[in-house]
This record gives C-alpha cells, sequence and structure tokens, in this order.
C-alpha cells in the first residue's frame, strides 16, 4: 500500500528558545519530529514531555516523537499524555517492544519500532503488524548533522517487502542524514516518511527545503 509522503521536520536542529517561530517556518511540513533523549539510551540530553506538551499548544501538526531513551514502556504514557500522534521507541532499549506497542495502541497513540544502525531487521520483521510506522535510523542516534548511512537501505528494503507482503498500511520511515543529495535513494529504496533536521534548518528558506525534499522523494 502506498502512502503520500511525509515530511518530519526534526526540531532537533531548530533554535530552542524560538520554538514556536522555528515551527511556524514550515507550514508546508506534515509532521513534527521530536527527538528525545535521556544521557542515557545515547550520549545527548534534549527534551522531555513538558516541552512536547508545549509544542502540541502552538501548532496543530501531529507530533512524531522518537524516544532514545532507555526503559521507554515507563515514560511513553507521558508523550501520549503530552498530545503525541506517534511515539517510536528504540527495540534495543526493551525485551517486550510489543506490549509496549499496543499499550500505545489502546491509548490512541501511533506506534513506531526503531532500530539502530547496527541492530538487524531479522528479529523484528515478524511484528510490524504491532507498529503503524517503522524507523530505520541512517545514523547512530545522538546527533543531527551525520552523514548519511547508505548501508541501512537493504534494512529498509527488508522491512518494506515484509510490510507489503502482509498488505499492512505501516509507514517506513527513515531519520539521519536526510538531505536533497540523499533523500530519493531513501525512496527508491520503499521509505515513504522522511525525518530532516539539518537540511531543513540549516537551509536560508525552511519551508523550501521542505517543498524541494517532498519533491524529490516524490519523483
Ligand atoms: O534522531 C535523530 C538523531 O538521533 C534525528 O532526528 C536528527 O535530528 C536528524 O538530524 P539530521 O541528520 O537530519 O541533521
Ligand atoms: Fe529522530
Amino acid at each position: 500500500m502506498s502512502h503520500p509522503v511525509v515530511i518530519a521536520p526534526s526540531i532537533l536542529s531548530a533554535d530552542f528558545a524560538r520554538l514556536d517561530a522555528e515551527i511556524q517556518r514550515i507550514p508546508d511540513a506534515d509532521w513534527i519530529h521530536v527527538d528525545v533523549m535521556d544521557g542515557h539510551f545515547v550520549p545527548n540530553l534534549t527534551i522531555g514531555p513538558p516541552v512536547a506538551k508545549a509544542i502540541k499548544k502552538v501548532t496543530d501538526k501531529p507530533l512524531d516523537c522518537h524516544l532514545m531513551i532507555e526503559d521507554p514502556g515507563r515514560w511513553v504514557g507521558d508523550y501520549v499524555e503530552a498530545g503525541a500522534t506517534n511515539v517510536t521507541f528504540h527495540v534495543e532499549a526493551t525485551n517486550d517492544p510489543v506490549s509496549i506497542a499496543r499499550k500505545l495502541r489502546e491509548s490512541g497513540c501511533g506506534a513506531g519500532l526503531t532500530l539502530k544502525p547496527g541492530t538487524s531487521a531479522e528479529n523484528y520483521l515478524e511484528m510490524v503488524s504491532e507498529f503503524d510506522l517503522v524507523l530505520i535510523m541512517s545514523v547512530e542516534p545522538g546527533f543531527g548533522g551525520q552523514s548519511f548511512m547508505p548501508d541501512m537501505l537493504d534494512k529498509a528494503r527488508a522491512f518494506r517487502a515484509e510490510i507489503d507482503r502482509l498488505g499492512l498500511d505501516t509507514r517506513l520511515q527513515i531519520d539521519g542524514g536526510i538531505s536533497a543529495d540523499t533523500i530519493a535513494q531513501a525512496a527508491a529504496a520503499g521509505c515513504d516518511t522522511y525525518v530532516a533536521g539539518s537540511a531543513v534548518y540549516g537551509a536560508e528558506d525552511p519551508n523550501e527545503a521542505v517543498r524541494t525534499l517532498r519533491s524529490l522523494a516524490t519523483s
């Protein structure tokens, strides 16, 4: 099943002192990607539920929360309460991803599964039906502005094949180093949902960057 392309700018590359204004600079974005880091699962510390809740108040766009944290099952409810549309968590941080996904879906929130670059797809393909979104990390999680890892496209192709084989409408998202130079490769590998931080907020006109990314992903 093919979806319309979604472009989800990451506010990690925005000016945290002016988040409201930074979000208003990208009216053509589909989702707002919120990178949550705890200083343990990844060597960086960002924001938490109160900031997600504050962002929700200044935009009607879906909030796509990417949790790079230990023990995600303990925290997902706070992001649901904050108004998240999707909550994506790392398989490396839990022994029971399916239970967390079910908890999210029962709360009316989309559930996302994500894998670090070094984690192979094979143990997780069988659980795609439990998720609304699978996120392929194309950099090591923790920081914006890193280079795209083209080797991750094989993993994207494996999930795309399984999603299509089962006839699911699970979205296939990619995050890390997505730019005008890399987005077409990700599209060719079957991705339909794209996170971009530095390529959007590093551009002189972030909204124009969103439009360019969408057009490259679509063509
Ligand atoms: O989750 C992460 C990083 O861990 C991302 O969402 C980054 O924020 C994307 O930034 P760019 O690679 O697009 O600059
Ligand atoms: Fe992210």
